[in-house]
């Protein structure tokens, strides 16, 4: 039996790290283990400009704790006046990596997103000339669409059109939660590539209403059926180079959580790469996770892997996360699997 496991260092190629004194007592959770995240830009207001990056950079590295490492990528949010100049001086600049579209009204702050695609166009053709990669929350925000079947209509109502009138644009399906869009990426060719969630490897639509409703599991897109989160599971157990990992993990405050309202994002920067081991393990795959969480993220973003290592060790005795991280905003709850973990990460 393997105990031991080490992987070069892994990125997280979607994550959430908001602002202020939430971003203070949650970036040591991601700076812990992963070298590099892409950061999404879904702030309020959202980050738009070249300046808005970089002075979102300059906060993120000043709330970074003395004696950790960790290099933020930053995102610009697409809207529709996004200016090709900027984003294209952003780009070569090295400052940015990435544009995130949300579809207006799809997510958490995706109010400020794209509702006229046709306004887009310029600056998608621009990106697709200079090979930045679009990120997508990939969602239909029709009300007719039933929640469940919205990424599935996504792809075929605005992310094939998308595709087909902009050749060469290089695009990442932000956490996909449907079999459609695994086999929608594997169709595709080496421009296509997808992110998939921690909690998606784990939990299904039950999860969620089972034995009582459970906010903690309620993030966008919606967990869905077990035959979709299967799905997820081969995809990145399967060490195709297209799929990686993008945590999403997306914290909000527990009142703002637990109410009658809740907020959408698991938080799961504390717990992923022990969740990882697990999931893998559970599949016969663990010689594939650093496949998943720390080489085919840095090739599709054309950087190198990192060269240092995370162990992983296996113990007779259950991991113990901490329930909350308890910061300056309020205490998020850490995303619980349910269910025993017995790998932690090194020197945790
Ligand atoms: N995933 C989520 O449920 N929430 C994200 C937004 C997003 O990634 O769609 C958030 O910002 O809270
Ligand atoms: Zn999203
Ligand atoms: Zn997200």
């Amino acid at each position: 039996m393997v105990t031991e496991l080490a992987l070069r260092r892994p990125d997280d190629w979607h994550l959430h790290l908001r602002d202020g004194a939430m971003l203070e007592g949650i970036l040591p959770e991601s700076a812990r283990h992963f070298a590099r995240a892409i950061i999404m830009p879904n702030l309020v207001p959202p980050v738009v400009t070249g300046a808005d990056a970089a002075a979102y950079r300059d906060r993120i590295l000043a709330a970074l704790p003395d004696g950790m490492s960790f290099e933020p990528l930053m995102t610009l949010y697409l809207t529709e006046g996004t200016d090709a100049a900027d984003l294209r001086a952003a780009a070569r600049s090295g400052l940015i990596k990435a544009v995130k579209l949300y579809p207006a009204g799809a997510t958490t702050n995706s109010h400020s997103g794209v509702r006229d695609f046709d306004k887009v166009r310029g600056v998608l053709e621009v990106m697709a000339e200079i090979g930045l990669p679009l990120c997508v929350h990939g969602e239909v925000t029709d009300p007719a669409v039933d929640i469940f079947d919205r990424e599935a209509v996504f792809i075929d109502r605005v992310l094939d059109p998308i595709r087909r009138a902009t050749p060469g644009l290089r695009v990442v399906m932000e956490h996909i939660t449907t079999a459609q869009g695994v086999d929608y990426v594997r169709a595709a060719g080496q421009d296509l590539a997808a992110t998939i969630t921690t909690h998606h490897l784990i939990i299904n639509r039950n999860h969620l209403l089972v034995g009582g409703i459970r906010p903690h599991y309620y993030c966008l897109p919606v967990a869905k059926r077990e035959e979709h989160r299967l799905a997820l599971r081969a995809a990145a157990t399967s060490g195709d180079a297209r799929f990686f990992l993008g945590t999403d993990s997306a914290p909000h405050v527990d009142p703002l959580k637990e109410c009658a309202c809740g907020c959408a994002g698991c938080f799961t920067a504390t717990n992923t790469m022990a969740l990882l081991a697990h999931v893998f393990e559970q599949d016969g795959a663990l010689d594939r996770l650093e496949a998943f969480a720390s080489l085919n993220g840095p090739a599709y973003y054309r950087l190198p892997a990192n060269s240092d290592m995370l162990r992983l060790v296996k113990r007779e005795t259950p991991t113990r996360f901490p329930d909350k991280i308890h910061t300056g905003a309020g205490p998020v709850t850490v995303f619980d699997p349910g269910f025993e973990v017995f790998w932690d990460v090194a020197g945790d």
